[in-house]
């Protein structure tokens, strides 16, 4: 029996210091049954007193990979033995795609996608590895079995897994975040979300099969509220897997000796306040009055903290955002008069990433809102995203209130 059920938006952020816990009323079964999952190296850990990555690898009888911790959790919580398959394709999917981007130069993928180029539905031109490493996550997940609909950036619309009716997940993905970059071998990474699927979702055999194939394309359709699941993995001088199933945010690096991921990066916990802004600046003429006073108050260091702030922006989400959660600060994507709603894709880039960040001890929100509430209406719509430490974000937030020069 499948619970169809949905965030009720407006729901109060409980508890800033540890990561956002939506309202017991309105966690689905899998997210309620989550307190008592993590191993305890991971549970002992405190920001104060953070697991050593040594401390977290070391486990009876060798490393903590992510195959085990998935084992771990799954035996811990039996909710869990669905995702940990799932988890298994996907961890599967990354390291192939890692594979692909560091032999990029020498097999012949760097470049644009067939003669001439091709376009993906929002008129982005799309590089090689975009498809590949789109065919690749695709083909994974399906194999999985546990998923009934899909959803990718490089997807005009999202996609049904015959194969895989009456499953349970949703999954939405960007399979090459930052591709503009792969040429030059700058950090790149894959951004993925996991929902539930709802009650509509479950066809009967005699049922409509186009109608109910619609109704399960819109349930790719969910808020970030209701995500069960979601990570990123980014290719860089490390191939690094970070995640969260909504009961904090632990970070694996693949282990080319072993070809594991093995825990490195153990209850990541983003710093309260940190000391750099990354955002695309040449942007900023077209920014509201406010964010750029906001900006360069922080390079005056005329902000809250009256520390001078640096800059840093590769230019590729995973990158951006995986740096702001170790070292902390603010990474955003803002609207500006050409572009209103930013450049960030909510469904797979935007909210998967909110909720990494919140499970973390962050903030994401739009400037009004936080990113997790926005109900979404389309599956490629944009959406203005700053992300970071919670009180640069307050910051943030406050400043956008501000009206025109006082
Ligand atoms: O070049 P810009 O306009 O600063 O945009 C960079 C942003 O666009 C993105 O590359 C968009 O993602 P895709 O590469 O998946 O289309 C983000 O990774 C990055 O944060």
């Amino acid at each position: 029996m499948k619970v169809a059920y949905a965030l009720a938006s407006g729901a109060a952020l409980v508890g800033t210091s540890d990561a956002f816990v939506a309202p017991a009323a309105v966690r689905s079964p899998l997210q309620q049954q989550r307190t008592s999952s993590r191993p305890n190296v991971v549970m002992a850990a405190t920001a104060e007193k953070p697991a050593t990555s040594k401390e977290a690898q070391a486990v009876p009888g060798g490393v903590m990979t992510l195959s085990r911790y998935m084992l771990d959790q799954a035996r811990i919580n039996t909710d869990y033995q669905d995702l940990e398959q799932l988890m298994g394709s996907i961890q599967y999917a990354c390291k192939t795609i890692a594979n692909l981007v560091s032999r990029a130069g020498i097999s012949d993928l760097t470049g644009l996608q067939g003669d001439g180029g091709s376009v993906n539905v929002q008129g982005e031109e799309q590089k090689k590895l975009d498809v590949i490493s789109n065919d690749v996550l695709k083909n994974a997940l399906r194999s999985s079995g546990k998923l009934g609909v899909i959803a990718s950036e490089e997807e005009d619309t999202p996609v049904l897994v015959e194969e895989a009716f009456n499953s349970k997940f949703v999954a939405v993905f960007d399979p090459l975040d930052g591709s503009s970059n792969i040429d030059a071998a700058i950090s790149t990474g894959t951004i993925f979300g996991i929902f539930e699927e709802t009650e509509e979702c479950i066809v009967d055999d005699d049922a409509d099969m186009d109608e109910a194939s619609q109704v399960c394309l819109l349930n790719t359709l969910q808020p970030g509220g209701s995500l069960v699941a979601a990570g990123y993995c980014m290719y860089s001088s490390s191939t690094i897997l970070v995640f969260t199933m909504g009961d904090g945010v632990n970070g694996f690096t693949l282990d080319p000796q072993i070809g594991e991921f093995v825990m490195t990066h153990p209850n990541i916990q983003v710093p309260k306040r940190g000391k750099i802004y990354s955002f695309n600046e040449a942007n900023s003429p077209d920014w509201p009055e406010n964010l750029q006073t906001y900006v360069t108050d922080l390079k005056n260091g005329d902000g809250e903290s009256g520390e001078k702030y640096s800059s840093r922006y590769i230019g590729s989400m995973v990158g951006d955002v995986h740096r702001t959660l170790l070292y902390g600060g603010i990474f955003g994507y803002p609207g500006d008069i050409n572009n209103p709603n930013g450049k960030l894709r909510l469904l797979y880039e935007g909210a998967p990433m909110a909720f990494i960040c919140e499970q973390a001890g962050g903030m994401a929100t739009t400037g009004t809102q936080r990113v997790m509430d926005i109900n979404p209406e389309k599956v490629h719509q944009r959406v203005p995203t700053y992300l970071g430490s919670a009180e640069d974000v307050t910051e943030l937030i406050n400043a956008l209130k501000k009206e025109k020069a006082e």
